[in-house]
């Protein structure tokens, strides 16, 4: 090896390691060795292709900037397999005897663990992750499965999937349950990496706290940015934080450049968040947008299934969910309250937990809430008048888009507000098989998933077919 590689390797290696945290170092980079240097690429090594892969995805591009650090810009990075045969340099053995015990795969390549497998032991606490929050628990429909497929992928391989990963939706429908979902896989599946849990009101909170003398500056920057994982709440909260802002803008870079993970969540899409300032927002889009939206009626009623069968609820009619998933529809946090209520309600009066006490509860709590039933043709009515298109054409095979969209949005409407099944639906739709009216409520969630102008359509049609009048 020659003299210039020993050396330029050195200091490119005291680069990576004063830019992670020293766990994350011994774990992933210490073991990188040096291989050859040309006039434009340096070639390390990783122990196993496992390790590989890993680097190059994780730590590739705090490689590329150490190295062009050292070795000047052009300098590209090529990450491979060391042959066999061990180390190349003379690294202590004791090095090696610190490393023997850890984990020489990345959590993606121990995706078998299942519940029957015995889990690793939990690292040191990272922050609270409430145990309850976990992708088992999760509940997947047509508005969250986009979200709820990057969380985990996320979760499985940090650094690599998307990044950052952007979680954005109405209030009480599963983003903080995602974050902790992440923080609880990556405690126990992730060979010790580091995750951390913060809301952008702590985050403040602590900074400002740091900023007025009430703890050290270089301790805060330590706890955000020693990281491998950072699950960031609200970020919709920055908006108008100045100080707080620039100091984000700062550690998202930071960890982002050492190849850490970063998800955030928001009630609106980052082009929303009015006064971001602009080289923020862009970071937030430049990784994965998921939004995640208000469940569907079938989501509602498993989410509350679940639930009662978790808590070991006895419910005598399977008719009480169903008025509950009917009249709470925008969100699970509510859903979940309202499921809370009838059941304390039924206990306190010692009356068996039916639809009609529950249908009683409700009325009473959320008298505002009482639900509208439409008809199907109420629905096909207001669509029509709305696309403009006559109530003929709605039912009819035509197959142009003019005509494809509204009725699918009409059956997924349909669906949502009328109680009636799929096949009835699909009979008031021109005679159609109940498994075409599914497939067009699955490709309108699909569409409101990435579509804010078909989601906004949605909700006015809904709040409007919901009102009153
Ligand atoms: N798909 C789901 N399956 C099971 N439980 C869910 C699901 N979505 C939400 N919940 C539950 O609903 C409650 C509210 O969810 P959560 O706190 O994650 O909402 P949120 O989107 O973060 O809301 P906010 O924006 O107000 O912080 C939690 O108890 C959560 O476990």
């Amino acid at each position: 090896m020659s003299a210039e590689l020993v050396h330029a390797w050195s200091d490119v290696r005291a680069r990576l390691q004063r830019s992670v945290d020293p766990s994350t170092f011994a774990i992933w980079l210490d073991a990188v060795e040096p291989v050859d240097l040309t006039a434009d690429t340096l070639v390390v090594a990783a122990p196993d292709e496992a390790r590989r892969q890993w680097i190059a995805g994780r730590f590739g591009r705090l490689l590329q900037r150490c190295a062009a650090e050292v070795l000047g810009p052009t300098i590209a990075v090529d990450v491979v397999v060391a042959p066999a045969g061990g180390r190349r340099t003379g690294a202590p053995a004791a090095a090696d005897a610190g490393r023997r015990d850890r984990p020489t795969q990345p959590p993606h390549f121990r995706r078998q663990h299942t519940p029957d497998t015995p889990a690793p032991p939990l690292p040191p606490d990272e922050g609270a992750f409430n145990p309850k929050l976990t992708f088992d628990q999760f509940v997947i429909g047509d508005g969250n499965r986009l979200a709820h497929g990057a969380a985990l992928a996320v979760a499985e391989m940090p650094g690599s999937a998307y990044n950052p990963l952007f979680i954005y939706g109405p209030p009480g429908n599963g983003k903080t349950h995602l974050l902790h979902s992440i923080g609880n896989y990556v405690r126990v599946y992730g060979s010790g990496l580091k995750v951390r849990y913060v809301t952008i009101e702590s985050f403040t909170n602590e900074f400002v706290r740091a900023l007025h003398g009430g703890g050290s500056m270089d301790a805060f920057k330590a706890r955000f940015r020693h990281v491998d994982v950072l699950l960031v709440d609200d970020v919709q909260f920055l908006t108008s934080k100045a100080h707080t802002e620039e100091e984000f803008f700062h550690t998202f870079n930071a960890l982002h450049d050492a190849g850490a993970q970063l998800v955030l969540t928001s009630d609106r899409r980052p082009r929303e968040l009015g006064d971001l300032e602009d080289r923020l927002r862009e970071r937030f889009e430049a990784g994965l947008l998921t939004d995640i939206a208000a469940p569907d009626r079938d989501t509602r009623l498993t989410i509350l299934r679940k639930r009662v069968q978790h808590d070991a609820i006895a419910i005598g009619d399977p008719g009480a969910l169903e008025v509950i998933a009917d009249r709470i529809a925008d969100s699970v946090r509510l859903l979940e309250g309202a499921l809370i209520r009838v059941v304390a309600y039924a206990s306190m009066t010692a009356e068996p937990l039916t639809a009609q006490l529950a249908t009683h509860v409700l009325d009473e709590l959320y008298r505002d809430r009482k639900p509208v039933r439409r008809t199907i043709e109420d629905v096909q009515r207001t669509i029509c008048e709305d696309f403009s298109i006559s109530p003929t054409d709605l039912v009819s095979s035509g197959r142009t888009q003019r005509l494809v969209w509204p009725r699918q949005l009409a059956m997924y409407l349909a669906r949502e507000l009328t109680g009636q099944t799929l096949p009835a639906i699909g009979r008031a739709f021109g005679g159609r098989d109940h498994t075409t009216v599914l497939h067009a409520c699955r490709r309108t969630a699909e569409r409101m998933a990435t579509d804010p102008d078909a989601q906004r359509t949605v909700r006015d049609l809904t709040e409007r077919l919901s009102s009153r009048s």
